[in-house]
């Protein structure tokens, strides 16, 4: 990874105590008084203290069709989310090509990955066009990976650059809620006190590399696992209402069960095997505070390790696919004050339920390429 760029739409920003009060209000709900209710006490439990929104108050009042299931509203969703969701990724991409410090031609390839691809040519060529990227970039469009899809798009963007000499590949992740934000209702509420929109993009390459550029984490070995028999526990379904999300209530203890296995898998593939998961810097997907808690218990995990992951939780809530590259913005600022060790896991869960693990470690400045 040789650059990294985030970027949040400020539509509306909202503290998570005010969340509830304010969207029951927008959406003409607070006769639904138990809901309510219900809602802020998840709220209360997400270890999220403010979301990024592109929607504003007025396009709330503009689209009721949004927060009524009984007339369609995908048309205009869409509509939305063709222009936003590859203006919110230039943003990030702007900021990271900056970082990288050469040309934007220079991109050979592009991944982008993001649920609100519902049109082609999609996101990936306006972002392409939108950057003056050259028209022999070759693209590729993850869609409805979900929280899975920032560790699926590296995991890529790995293998593209090491077997294709000189090839320098944009990672763009950008989630926002315009598909799904719905009125709340019993099956969507937890989705609705987590989701938060943003777009996080990185540079990926494999040596020889440039003056200007300079690698942030080595993408040592990764894996991709599925956890049997659990597909019917974390899924999306696209219908005239925009995308619903299913989030069982199972989701954090079946990630618990699986994930040690995940990670041995991960590092026996040609690298030694950390003496403690405490030895390793860790990049792990918020998917909600249950999740991090879990990780934490099964794995020993000292108080610290998950600092990265609860900091951007807290501060943005789950952006789906793109948060992993928020997390990894987090770590290389720690990084830059000396506080990682060498080696590292990256991990990101999403429908199937799958699970992508990444063997990281931050390259000494003296390593040749
Ligand atoms: C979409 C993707 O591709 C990938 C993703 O990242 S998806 C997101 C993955 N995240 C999840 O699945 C959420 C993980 N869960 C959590 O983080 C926590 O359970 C939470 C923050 C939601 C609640 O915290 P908690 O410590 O479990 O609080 P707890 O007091 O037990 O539960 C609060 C309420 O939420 C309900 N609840 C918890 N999880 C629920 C779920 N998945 N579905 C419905 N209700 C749920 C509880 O039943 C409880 O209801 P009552 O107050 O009426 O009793």
């Amino acid at each position: 990874m040789l650059a990294i760029g985030t970027a949040n739409p400020t539509g509306m920003v909202l503290p998570q105590d005010e969340f509830v009060d304010d969207i029951f209000r927008l959406t003409n709900s607070d006769h639904l008084t138990e809901l309510k209710q219900k809602l802020k006490r998840i709220c209360q439990k997400t270890g999220i203290d403010k979301r990024y929104f592109h929607l504003t108050p007025e396009s709330i009042v503009a689209h009721p069709e949004f927060f009524d299931r009984e007339l369609p509203s995908l048309d205009a969703r869409v509509d939305i989310v063709a222009t936003a969701v590859p203006e919110l990724a230039h943003s990030a991409a702007t900021k990271a090509i900056s970082e990288w410090g050469r040309p934007a031609i220079d991109i050979t390839h592009l991944v982008f990955s993001t649920y609100s691809a519902c049109q082609a040519p999609s996101a990936d060529l306006r972002l392409a066009s939108l950057l003056g990227l050259r028209p022999t970039v070759s693209r590729t469009i993850l869609s409805l990976h979900g929280c899975y899809g920032g560790g699926r798009a590296l995991n890529l963007a790995k293998q593209l650059a090491e077997n294709n000499r000189g090839a320098r590949v944009l990672v763009a992740c950008c989630e926002t809620t315009l598909v799904c934000f719905g009125r709340a209702d019993g099956s969507n509420l937890v989705g609705h006190a987590l989701f938060g929109d943003g777009a996080g993009v990185v540079i990926v390459g494999a040596g020889p590399f440039g003056e200007t550029e300079h690698p942030l984490f080595e993408m040592v070995s990764a894996t991709q696992t599925t956890i049997p028999k659990s597909d019917h526990v974390l899924g999306m379904q696209v219908s005239g209402a925009g995308v619903d999300f299913h989030l069982g209530i199972q989701v954090p203890t079946l990630i618990a069960q699986n994930i040690e296995q995940c990670l041995v898998d991960a590092f026996s593939k040609g690298v030694h095997p950390p003496c403690s998961w405490n030895d390793l810097f860790w990049a792990v997907h918020p998917g909600g505070r249950s999740i991090l808690d879990n990780l934490d218990t099964v794995l020993n995990l000292e108080p610290e390790k998950l600092a990265a992951s609860r900091h951007v939780l807290r501060e943005y809530g789950n952006m789906s696919g793109a948060t992993i590259v928020f997390v990894l913005d987090e770590l290389r600022r720690r990084r830059k004050e000396g506080l990682l060790p060498e080696w590292g896991a990256m991990l990101a869960f999403g429908p199937g339920i799958t699970i992508e693990a990444m063997v990281l470690r931050t390259p000494s400045p003296n390593k040749k390429w």
